[in-house]
């Protein structure tokens, strides 16, 4: 027992969990809510059968509304597997040297992905790079793989400058005790008011550091000058005349070597190893997922910890002792043999204080997997995870094996990472024709196929059997950037949306594939994520229909003396109300929610409905889809106007087109309304709700009027736009007129 590193003696408890207080509440509204969605069905049986024997008009609208609603009680049903049975975890590390020694803790491999010099600056990925490496954990069990899709020397540089750095930094932090192990937040914070000398010199460090790297990278080369000796200069030699980010062969470079290199104190360094794998233009090189699923082959040849934590770039980390909490799930036997993986949520850091594009996307990153703790486990979030290894090799029970034996996960490696057997395997498997005729991202590693190579991983593992974890320490474990540009924010959310759809419209979809293999929660919680770009159709129906009636005097709604007013306003005011009360149990104050819930509006409007057209034209074989990475550079006047919440326009993206329109109509919609109101027309109890709807738009869109009339700032709208939308307006009112008085 004990050489496996666990005592038989009644152990400490490493975690527990318990079921959320209102888990009780929410079943009961959950049965409420649905007999007020049956009978609003009921309602537009009844309108559809009365319309159709009155005119074509009024049938056509009630048969719009009706698909509208039908969506929403889609979405709304699907949105409850995350309220069934949410589970709240505790993990107690302090317990854990009682059941396990440290000699015997696992070996973690931490893949890093970066793509792009110039939108995720080297020295970032050197900073959460340091971050990781620096973990309370023995450094000779932690391994840094750092795959850079960018193929870029400039990154490589900053990489060899960093291992100088971290032989003064580690042993800093482990000195100081310092939280905030990432260079960059620590030196940029002010929490470091303790001066000394070492701190002074230790800044002074990381400041030359700083200087050199983005002066090389500002140049775009590396110059004599900063190349110390032939050695160092061999590091480079890969970067010959025809290598291109697309197309060079496959460079990987020992930066450290925890079997020789020590920091300045004496202590072992971890592993840091530079990877960047082959690529040519006529190999499909599956983005991140393939990136992903080099580094698990590269680093099984070199290392194979059985622990493998996968990190964006710009996520660092917050907490040293992660991976202990890890440990206190994955060294449990019962745990071990049939969890996948343990998933931390996604947080960021700089956000505005009313986060006024909802980046924290409190929903995604935080309650709905709480929600799903209680099933099968959290989806897999792309970043902040540590996976067992096994898991990428077939379900708990059916192991299937790589190829050749030295990628098996109980493979022990013998020889030093830097022998020439080690060094010619790993370039031979992170060439770019290995995969060829091999179950990688079909049935191993990281899945093919689809944008959001995150969801469709987990989900595929899910179904092989695999269970996961959530774990959300108060302190967060890492955080990110995301964007504060809001036409980047859409594209992001427009490249998540493409890779969902591919996923929906795929043979491995929830929706038939799913239900075989999970439970019905569990699967409706796939469903519903894979169809969320869909939000666009009821959002787009409900900006503009009522609102054309109502400039035309026509009645959709029923009127304030029916009883079916009142079940609209239940199930608004219900579905709107549970999500605000997600938010302030959370501990969100009212505007970010308000903000978080116009986001949603604004993406219906924008990217939900852009991906949808392109997915579409992608089927039809007009478009195809790429990985746009976001960058993570700030302009400081873009990033101060971030600073005191103001939206970001600028460019004449087409995004701000049906933005624009709905502006625009529901603004003419209300005021004429309140004409009608004011002069006492013959449809007064009728106009309660189409006013209230677009008196609801109206308010969400004042950032907007603000910025087509009141702004001078170089973010304001752009003329273009505001033409262009009057100018559709326009003619979508005409038609609408011609439409309603034929
Ligand atoms: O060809 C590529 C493209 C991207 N990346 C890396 O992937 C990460 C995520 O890219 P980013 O542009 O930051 O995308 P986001 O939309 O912010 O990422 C979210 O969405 C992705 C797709 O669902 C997930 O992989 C991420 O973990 C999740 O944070 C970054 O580290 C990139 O360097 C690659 O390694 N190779
Ligand atoms: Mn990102």
């Amino acid at each position: 027992m004990e050489s496996r590193g666990l005592r038989a003696v009644a152990a400490p408890p490493l975690h527990t969990f318990e079921p959320l207080r209102r888990t009780a509440l929410n079943r009961i509204f959950i049965v409420v809510y649905t007999s007020a969605i049956i009978a609003l069905l009921y309602r537009h049986a009844q309108t559809l059968l009365h319309h159709s024997t009155t005119s074509l008009l009024s049938f056509s609208l009630n048969l719009l509304l009706l698909i509208a609603d039908l969506f929403l009680a889609f979405m709304w049903i699907g949105a409850q597997a995350f309220r069934v049975r949410p589970i709240r975890r505790k993990e107690f590390p302090e317990n854990l040297k009682k059941v396990i020694n440290e000699e015997d803790f696992p070996g973690l491999d931490v893949f890093i992905c970066t793509a792009d010099p110039y939108k995720e600056p080297p020295m970032n990925v050197v900073s959460t790079a340091l971050s990781l490496m620096a973990y309370d954990y023995p450094p000779e069990k932690i391994s840094v793989y750092v795959s850079d899709d960018g193929g870029s020397a400039l990154t490589l540089f900053a990489f060899t400058e960093a291992a100088k750095f971290a032989s003064y930094w580690l042993p800093f932090c482990r000195e100081q005790n310092i939280m905030e192990r990432s260079p960059k937040v620590y030196f940029a914070s002010n929490n470091n008011l303790s001066w000394s000398p070492e701190f002074e010199k230790i800044k002074r460090m990381y400041e030359d550091m700083k200087e050199k790297v983005e002066h090389v990278v500002d140049k775009g080369e590396i110059s004599d000058e900063y190349i110390i000796d032939n050695p160092h200069r061999q590091v480079f030699k890969k970067w010959t005349k025809g290598f291109t980010p697309t197309d060079h062969p496959a460079v990987i470079q020992v930066v450290l070597d925890r079997s020789k290199d020590r920091d300045v104190s004496g202590n072992h360094l971890p592993n840091l190893i530079y990877v960047s794998r082959q690529k040519n233009k006529a190999s499909p090189h599956h983005f991140k997922a393939g990136a992903l699923n080099a580094l698990l082959r590269v680093s099984a040849v070199m290392t194979n910890a059985p622990i493998v934590l996968t990190q964006d770039c710009d996520m660092y980390s917050n907490d040293p002792k992660t991976p202990l909490r890890v440990l206190c799930y994955l060294s449990d036997p019962e745990i071990q043999s049939n969890f996948a993986y343990v998933q931390f949520p996604q947080r960021f850091h700089g956000k505005n204080k009313d986060d006024i594009y909802g980046g924290e996307s409190k929903h995604v990153f935080k309650i709905n997997p709480i929600g799903l703790d209680g099933l099968n486990g959290p989806n897999y979030l792309g970043t902040g995870c540590f996976f067992r290894r096994r898991a990428f090799f077939g379900g708990p029970s059916t192991l299937i094996p790589p190829e050749i034996p030295q990628l098996h996960p109980n493979h022990v490696v013998n020889n030093p990472i830097k022998s020439p057997e080690i060094l010619a395997l790993a370039h031979q498997v992170a060439g770019c024709n290995y995969e060829n005729q091999t179950k990688w991202g079909y049935q191993n590693g990281f899945r093919y196929g689809s944008l959001v190579e995150d969801y469709y991983s987990g989900f595929r593992l899910h179904c092989e059997g695999w269970k996961s974890i959530f774990c959300h320490p108060e302190r967060a474990a890492f955080l990110g950037d995301n964007p504060i540009i809001l036409v980047d924010m859409l594209s992001q959310c427009k490249r998540w949306c493409i890779g969902l759809y591919e996923v929906l419209f795929s043979k491995h979809n929830p929706l038939i594939f799913g239900t075989r293999y999970m439970g019905f929660f569990m699967n409706l919680a796939y469903v519903n994520y894979s169809f969320w770009p869909t939000w666009c159709i009821p959002i787009t129906l409900y900006s503009f229909i009522p609102q054309l009636a109502l400039l035309n005097n026509v009645s959709i709604f029923p009127e304030i003396s029916e009883p079916w007013f009142f079940l609209y306003v239940f199930l608004v005011l219900g579905a709107y109300g549970q999500d605000f009360i997600d938010y302030v149990l959370d501990g969100s104050s009212f505007k970010r929610w308000w903000n978080a819930q116009r986001i949603w509006m604004i993406r219906g409007q924008t990217c939900f409905l852009f991906a949808t057209v392109e997915y579409l034209l992608k089927s039809l074989g007009i478009s195809t889809h790429g990985f746009t990475v976001t960058s993570k550079v700030q302009d400081d006047e873009q990033s101060k106007r971030y600073g005191q919440g103001t939206f970001e326009f600028g460019v004449a993206s087409p995004f701000f087109v049906p933005l624009t329109m709905v502006a625009i109509i529901n603004l003419f919609s209300f005021l004429y309304g309140l004409k009608q109101v004011l002069v006492g027309g013959n449809m007064e109890e009728g106009l309660f709700l189409p006013m209230a709807l677009s008196g609801f738009i109206v308010l969400n869109c004042l950032p907007i009027y603000e910025a087509i009339a009141l702004r001078n700032d170089k973010g304001k709208m752009p003329t273009q736009v505001t033409v262009i939308a009057t100018f559709l307006s326009a003619a979508l009112s005409t038609a609408a007129y011609l439409i309603f008085n034929q």
